[in-house]
């Protein structure tokens, strides 16, 4: 190489590196400028970030304190990754709502994958797949003709749990169980007598919450390699039913749908209603874009969700039940209250709704003191408030404090259906609890009009036809049941001693004409 091309190369690179460094710390000044700090939150420590301060069994507790310390929204580490907490209706409409289209993700899990849940609507990601199933869930499960049609399947399901209760209170608990999921089984895939499906579903359900509420699946999940961990080695850390599940799963998507498809096609010009059968009819008259396979997945997602004691469905229930046996001056009141719009000679139903507005009180003050949630993942960079929050942060919509916010609730730890009821005109009431607990924006709960009326229904249903009160133990002492939350992000409540008896022998009559007359 001769003198002069040397020096040429000497300087070209001499040139280059000073404009690298130059980019770089132009690069690096525009981030000093323009970065921001993460919302405020307790100290994290390395590795483990908060992961030490928060109990595993119940979160939102220890979300109230820090509520308290840092404010309505804040940021802690679960290991390495950023979780936005929201305390208040306020922060989560502006997030979760109005900027819908960052905060509308869910995060991947492995084991979700493993046991085949990936496909779910309510695991899927926000993308075209989840977008076409919220469409039919919209077409099959919200509009007002879906919902008109899916009321004879809430008819028979709520006359059947009534004729349950009557003849074995004492096995209130599984009666329960049996109608949210048979509930689900009917508006999902219509009539049909497969009890070996709900049996699949409550097995499936099972292993997918006894594994992802373990503290190893927590860990195993933030772990980067964790899809490489190998199957027998999972199925050792969990138990053997992880790797049965996948199958399983398809069996039960598979064969309720084909079943579904099958009578609905059998029941020629008679009113189909469920779900697929609704569903189908779109796909059919609108040629619509939703493929077989989307309206399987979704049906599933609907039956699989519901068809469990830690749905949704069922734990508003039992918390139904454990607020009526502590407060039976409400629970008179709520009788008297039927009894003078109703009478005695029919059950109730939803055309009575808006004259109930007492019954309306007690569901509401229910879902106050409830709670939900599925955590949602950042798509992209976000700054509220003069905070950064970066991309792929969790975010909790902390729906358990949202209800006890003595902004919108005076006195929010005690259970009052009055406070729903105007006392005078022009006097104000508290805030509907329905402006949250079906959560917010694009992943709002699209069975929440459905969930809605079939809860309503179902309690006002047992109010009319059933005394419901303390159990007495082995002294004769009445048992005060207490509301027992079991581990977890939802308020799964524990096994609880209750005394369910009917009002009346007309209220059995009642009960056995109804099951009659739906047959
Ligand atoms: C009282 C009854 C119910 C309550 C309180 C409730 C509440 C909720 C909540 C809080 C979410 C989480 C939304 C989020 O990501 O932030 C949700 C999601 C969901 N709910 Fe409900 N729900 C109820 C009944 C139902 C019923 C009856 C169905 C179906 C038949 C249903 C189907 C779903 C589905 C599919 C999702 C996932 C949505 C998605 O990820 O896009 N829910 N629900």
């Amino acid at each position: 190489m001769s003198p002069t091309t040397l020096s040429s190369v000497a300087s070209f690179s001499v040139i280059a590196l000073a404009a690298y460094c130059f980019f770089r710390y132009f690069q690096w000044g525009n981030r000093c400028t323009r970065s921001l700090p993460l919302p405020p939150g307790p100290r994290p420590i390395p590795l483990l970030g908060n992961v030490h301060q928060l109990p595993m069994d119940f979160p939102y507790l220890q979300f109230r304190k820090w509520g308290q310390m840092f404010g309505d929204v804040f940021c802690l580490k679960v290991f390495r990754r950023p979780t936005l907490v929201i305390n208040s209706i306020h922060v989560a409409k502006e997030l979760l709502a109005h900027r819908g289209a960052k905060y509308s993700d869910r995060f991947s899990s492995h084991l979700i994958t493993v046991m085949g849940f990936e496909v779910a609507t309510a695991f899927l990601g926000y993308g075209d797949t989840w977008r076409r199933h919220r469409k039919l869930m919209q077409v099959g499960l919200g509009d007002q003709d879906a919902l008109a049609r899916l009321r004879p399947v809430q008819q028979r399901e709520i006359v059947g749990l009534l004729s349950r209760l009557s003849q074995d209170p004492d096995a209130f608990d599984s009666h329960l169980k049996h109608f949210t999921a048979a509930l689900i089984m009917g508006s999902a895939y219509g009539e049909t007598e497969d009890e070996n499906i709900l049996r699949y579903a409550e097995t499936i359900l099972h292993t997918l919450v006894t594994v992802i509420t373990t503290p190893t699946a927590v860990v195993l999940d933030f772990l980067p390699f964790s899809k490489y961990v190998p199957s027998w080695v999972l199925s050792g850390l969990f138990n053997a039913g992880l790797l049965k599940t996948r199958p399983l799963l398809v069996h039960v998507m598979d064969s309720a749908f084909e079943d579904a498809r099958t009578r609905t096609a059998a029941a020629l010009g008679k009113d189909k209603a469920s779900f697929v059968a609704i569903a189908t009819e779109a796909q059919t008259l609108k040629s619509d874009t939703n493929s077989d396979n989307d309206i399987k997945v979704a049906a599933f997602t609907m039956f699989i969700g519901q068809s469990n004691s830690r749905s949704f469905s069922a734990i508003t229930l039992n918390s139904f039940l454990v607020q009526m046996v502590t407060h039976q001056d409400v629970y008179a009141k709520a009788q008297r209250s039927i009894d003078e719009v109703v009478g005695k000679e029919r059950l109730p139903d939803l055309s009575d709704r808006n004259s109930l507005p007492y019954v309306d009180a007690i569901l509401k003050e229910v879902y106050r003191l409830i709670n939900l949630g599925i955590p949602r993942r950042l798509m992209d960079d976000d700054e509220y408030r003069g905070y950064h929050i970066p991309k792929g942060t969790s975010v909790i919509a902390n729906i358990w404090q949202m209800g006890r916010d003595s902004n919108y609730y005076k006195d929010p730890d005690t259970f009052n259906p009055d406070r729903f009821i105007d006392p005078k005109p022009g006097s104000l009431v508290e805030l509907d609890p329905r402006e949250y607990i079906f959560s917010f924006g694009r992943r709002i709960c699209p069975g929440q009009r459905f969930g809605d009326d079939s809860m309503w229904w179902t309690i006002a249903s047992i109010i009319a036809t059933f005394n419901v009160k303390k159990a007495l133990d082995a002294d004769g002492k009445k048992i005060t049941p207490s509301m027992t939350v079991l581990p977890g992000l939802t308020s799964h409540i524990q096994q609880f001693p209750c005394s369910i008896q009917p009002r009346s022998q007309r209220a059995l009559e009642l009960i056995a004409e109804s099951a009659i007359h739906l047959e």
